[in-house]
């Protein structure tokens, strides 16, 4: 086995991503020596200590902070700055603090000025996840063959981001580094506009339960169904991930609202051809995907 790459690793946030990196830790033993778990209640806490899944329990994250050499923010993103502000005080010198957050421009806003000098800031995201959540929700092979992208600041130890790196290649992720403006972006795209047309649907679905509401339980077949597992995500993290993801969600909300009216109008003014054109784009997106995933 190789050698672990830290000694001790502090979990901030214990749910689907913390959970499923406890796991992995404990089930390779080649990340940590020693893993800690911090969450806000008890009784997640107590939940913790059950699964098995970290070597101590504490729920003042200042203390469970204290002589970690590697610090991962696993909450909702809205929580980064107050827990910042509590650990900031209580890092150890040269200690990397990293996170999973779903947007990384507020997170750099929100932790770095918190961070003692000495201390490392490299923020993570990994691109992968499930629509439950809490400390039962992770398992050992959700990082598999998934992107985990990273946005250190400029001028970062390189050492500290290749560090982390490691940690989510072993965790059987693929790494890439990317502009944290960029990352915003990239993601407003393809997972947070998503997730909002997946709530607004179900919502849309909902209001029309007069009508539909049997139709739409009964009768739902795949494409609905689809949508309704994203919509099934946690409120809280998704309340904060639109929150602090602003701007580039609206920017990509605006052009999908504009493409979505160009297929109304093909739809009133019976365009078969534009219809049948963006459809067949669909097609060859889920079939480039594919052939990606399997490359
Ligand atoms: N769920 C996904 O698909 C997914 C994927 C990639 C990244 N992320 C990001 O990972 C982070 C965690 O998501 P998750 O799905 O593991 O969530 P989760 O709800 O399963 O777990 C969140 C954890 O944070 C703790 N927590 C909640 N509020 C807190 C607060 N105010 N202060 C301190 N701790 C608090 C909870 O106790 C819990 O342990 C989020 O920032 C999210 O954006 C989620
Ligand atoms: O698979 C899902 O259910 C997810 O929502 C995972 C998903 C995504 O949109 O792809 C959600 C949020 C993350 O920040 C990263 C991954």
């Amino acid at each position: 086995m190789a050698e672990p790459i830290f000694d001790r690793l502090a979990l901030i946030g214990i749910g689907l991503i913390g959970s499923s990196v406890a796991r992995i830790a404990r089930a390779q033993g080649d990340i940590a020596r020693f893993v800690v778990a911090n969450a806000r209640t008890e009784a997640t806490l107590a939940r913790v200590a059950e699964l098995g899944i970290a070597d101590l329990c504490e729920i003042d994250p200042a203390r469970a902070v204290e002589g970690a050499d590697c610090v991962m923010l696993c909450a909702p993103v809205g929580a980064y700055a107050a827990l910042a502000a509590a650990i900031g005080p209580h890092l150890a010198p040269g200690a990397i603090v990293t996170d999973v957050g779903s947007t990384k421009q507020s997170v750099i806003r929100d932790v770095g000025p918190h961070l003692p000098e000495g201390v490392h800031f490299v923020p993570g995201h990994p691109m992968a996840g499930t629509e439950f959540s809490g400390p039962d929700a992770g398992f050992v092979e959700l990082f598999q063959g998934r992107w985990c992208l990273l946005t250190p600041p400029p001028g970062t130890d390189t050492d500290a981001v290749a560090r982390v790196q490691s940690l989510w290649e072993r965790c059987g992720a693929m790494v890439g580094v990317m502009d944290p403006a960029h990352h915003d972006r990239v993601v407003a795209i393809v997972s947070h506009l998503p997730h909002l047309i997946a709530f607004t649907i179900c919502g849309t679905a909902d209001d029309l339960a007069d009508e539909t509401r049997q139709e739409v339980l009964q009768f739902a077949a795949s494409g609905f169904r689809d949508f309704t597992r994203i919509a099934a995500s946690d409120p809280v993290m998704w309340r904060d991930v639109f929150l602090n993801n602003r701007e580039a969600l609206l920017e990509m909300l605006a052009r999908f609202t504009e493409d979505a009216q160009a297929m109304a109008r093909a739809v009133r003014w019976g365009d078969a051809a534009y219809i049948e054109d963006k459809v067949l784009r669909g097609r060859k997106i889920r079939q480039a995907l594919i052939d990606l995933h399997q490359a």
